[in-house]
């Protein structure tokens, strides 16, 4: 489809709905011709709301300019349009980390961002599902980068620099960090494939994409289309002798290393015993807590408007 024919929704979190930026690019592109509607966000819910409606409206393309937790937002809308049906998405980055934007090499400038979500292609992508039973309630959740669960979900959703400190720190500082923080682990039994394992985890990551948190990268090898989940999973260790280990293994991402295992599946299931506490997870930036949570890859189920030559693409593995 030509630009010109293109129906553009600019789905603008409130907070950033005065961007001088963002208000002198969007002006820029209507000058030049194009139909763009904007929509800014009052509170949580809207972003879902307008990106599940945009299709309704005659949109092609919805662009989600705020953060990670607007981009979330809007992805989950758009999995509740048909997937015949579904508009594209594109992303103006706004927020304070912007991993999904940063690591898939999108412009993070607005007007070069806008731009490329106006000008670029779309590329199917895998989006995860995320089901919850509690108290009888089932709830669904959708993300496209990455859900980070236990101790490391408290982190990167509280301050993410503290968690790069854990990963790139030295064991000691490392040790004291933890300590001051009073770092616990969350048990549970997790079920991917034939696999099953009662673990006890400081970090649950399941990455499509591959960095959360403000940067940190812990799914190094994920790609966005694979229809994979790539799962790092790092033990709770006993005494700070075992932190070198730790720590070297966080670089290296090994298999099956002594505290770090890193794999894919298509899904993943985690459930406490009763009576343990439940996991708190951060599915790209949105906090939440569940006793039994399955998260299973839809595979290709989103267009997402991405660089040309985006390494997190497994159609540009051989470039
Ligand atoms: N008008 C508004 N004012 C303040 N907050 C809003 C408004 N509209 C939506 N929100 C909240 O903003 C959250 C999303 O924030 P967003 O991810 O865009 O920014 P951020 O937190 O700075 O980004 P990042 O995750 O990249 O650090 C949503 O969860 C929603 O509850």
């Amino acid at each position: 489809m030509k630009d010109s024919q293109q129906r553009f929704l600019l789905i603008v979190n409130g907070k950033s709905a005065g961007n001088p930026a963002l208000r002198e690019a969007v002006e820029e592109q209507r000058k030049a011709g194009m139909n763009i509607t904007v929509r800014s966000t009052w509170e949580g819910g809207d972003a879902a709301q307008f990106a599940e409606e945009a299709f309704d409206a005659g949109i092609t393309r919805v662009i989600a300019c705020g953060g990670d937790g607007t981009v979330n937002e809007v992805v989950n809308g758009l999995m509740r349009v048909a997937h015949d049906k579904r508009p594209a998405l594109g992303i103006v980055p706004l927020g304070s980390a912007n991993d999904f934007a940063t690591s898939t090499g999108l412009p993070l400038e607005p007007g070069p961002a806008l731009s490329a979500a106006m000008t670029l292609d779309a590329y199917p992508v895998d989006v995860v599902r995320v089901t919850a039973e509690e108290e009888e309630v089932s709830t669904t959740k959708y993300y496209v980068n990455m859900t980070t669960g236990g101790f490391g979900a408290e982190i990167t959703s509280s301050t993410p620099k503290t968690l790069k400190r854990l990963l790139g720190g030295g064991a000691y500082s490392v040790m004291g960090a933890l300590k001051a923080w009073r770092h616990r682990s969350y048990r549970g039994t997790l079920r991917w494939g034939d696999q099953e394992e009662a673990t006890s985890l400081l970090l649950l990551a399941m990455g499509n994409g591959r960095q959360s948190g403000g940067g940190q990268v812990l799914a190094p090898r994920a790609k966005l289309d694979d229809g994979r989940l790539d799962i790092l999973l790092v033990k709770d260790f006993s005494s700070v002798a075992e932190l070198p280990t730790l720590v070297n293994e966080l670089q290296s991402f090994p298999a099956e290393g002594e505290f770090v295992r890193y794999f894919t599946a298509t899904q993943l299931t985690v459930t406490t015993q009763s009576g343990d506490p439940a996991w708190p997870l951060t599915l790209d930036g949105e906090a939440c807590q569940y006793d039994r949570f399955c998260a299973e890859v839809v595979p290709l189920a989103l267009r997402v408007i991405l660089p040309e030559g985006c390494a997190l693409l497994s159609t540009n593995d051989r470039h």
